[in-house]
């Protein structure tokens, strides 16, 4: 079979899933649920199978991508499974020295400063990353109907990373570089979305069902910064991905304000955090995107019946968007009950199949 045929063959396999028939806002027998950060994280079968291995080496294993990414499939019967990866894993893979410490996250040895550095970001040829090519092979085959989505780490968000050389709470040195060398600034954001893009077209000829693009410090910026700044190198992703036509969800962190800007740079689907209600995030994207979202992570350590009602407020706000995928406002929490997650699944799916 060749990428074509692949590609094809996913998109059949899982048309009439929940998950894509919300993507492209059409009528679904149940809201579907994944949870971004379902892999890894918080269950201890993730735990037992990563014990002894890095975390930027299991992803490079693909016997091991496939099991970690099936668990949160299995336990919670989520209707998506996410691969497992990083953001950085592309940056690794046209050999950058970075890593990724427990309890901290990515680390660059030689942060980007100069233009001599962007020689550095070399183009990502499929071949740095055949065992992603594998491991969605092996993931499409076990998964069945159930969607698979891919990823990768937005151009801002990745610069972020690698101007700071690690997480930054205000971004101050890669807003420096983007108010001060503009030119410098958008060279790099370039470089990156080839990259990315490359990246996601990797996995989408590989079988995937969807892409996810996370920015998720974008909500760091104002919109004319975001509007001017970072958001042609976004729109360069998605407009690269365009002909495979596999849904792409744009999602990233305090980003309110941008909303209308996200869904503009070219997704069919919004990712909103728990600050927004989804009716007031409807009315800012507009009738023509899904939105994906959006309980505060923070729910789940409440009571049942708390997260109960705070995920009937989701969904009931959630009637004003013409699509919805339900999933938390960010990431799962490191120290969440899984069990949590289950029950909030098997609530959601009741709940919306008797509508
Ligand atoms: C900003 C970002 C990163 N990575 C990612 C983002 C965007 C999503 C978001 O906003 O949360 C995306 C990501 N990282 C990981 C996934 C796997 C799929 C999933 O379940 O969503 C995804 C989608 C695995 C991972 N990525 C990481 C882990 C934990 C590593 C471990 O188990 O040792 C996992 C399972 C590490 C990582 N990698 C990164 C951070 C901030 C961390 C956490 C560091 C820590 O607190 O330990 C960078």
């Amino acid at each position: 079979m060749n990428a074509e045929q692949r590609t094809d063959q996913a998109r059949h396999r899982t048309a009439d899933s929940a998950f894509i028939r919300a993507c492209r806002r059409e009528p679904v027998p149940h809201t579907p649920v994944w949870f971004m950060r379902q892999a890894g994280r918080s269950l201890p079968e993730y735990r037992k199978v990563r014990e002894g291995t890095g975390m930027l080496e299991s992803c490079t294993r693909p016997d091991l991508v496939t099991e970690i990414t099936l668990q949160p499939v299995r336990r919670h019967k989520v209707d998506a499974a996410i691969y497992y990866s990083d953001i950085v894993v592309p940056l690794k893979a046209i050999g950058l020295d970075l890593d990724i410490k427990p309890g901290v996250g990515p680390v660059v040895a030689e942060p980007i400063t100069t233009r001599a550095d962007l020689d550095r970001l070399r183009p990502l040829d499929p071949d740095d990353v055949g065992y992603v090519t594998e491991a969605v092979g092996m993931l499409t085959g076990e998964l069945g109907a159930t969607p698979l989505i891919g990823f990768a780490g937005a151009p801002f968000t990745l610069a972020s990373y690698l101007v700071e050389g690690g997480p930054s709470r205000n971004h101050e040195r890669t807003k420096a570089l983007m108010y001060g060398d503009p030119q410098l600034w958008a060279d790099l954001l370039d470089r990156l979305a080839d990259i990315t893009a490359a990246f996601l077209k990797v996995q989408i000829e590989a079988g995937v069902s969807a892409v996810q693009l996370f920015d998720s410090w974008a909500g760091a910026l104002a919109p004319d910064d975001y509007r001017r700044s970072v958001m042609p190198a976004s729109a360069k992703v998605f407009d690269a991905v365009a002909p495979y036509g596999v849904p792409r969800i744009h999602f990233g962190v305090g980003t309110g304000e941008l909303l209308g800007l996200m869904g503009e740079a070219g997704a069919d689907v919004v990712g909103v955090d728990w600050r927004v209600p989804l009716a007031e995030a409807a009315r800012r994207v507009g009738p023509h995107k899904a939105l994906q979202g959006n309980l505060d992570p923070a729910v789940l350590f409440a009571p049942e019946q708390a997260v109960r009602a705070k995920a009937h407020e989701v969904l009931e706000s959630a009637k004003a968007a013409p699509g919805h995928v339900f999933n938390l406002g960010h990431g799962v929490l490191p120290n969440t009950d899984p069990d949590a997650l289950t029950r909030l699944v098997e609530y959601v799916h009741t709940t919306t199949e008797a509508r």
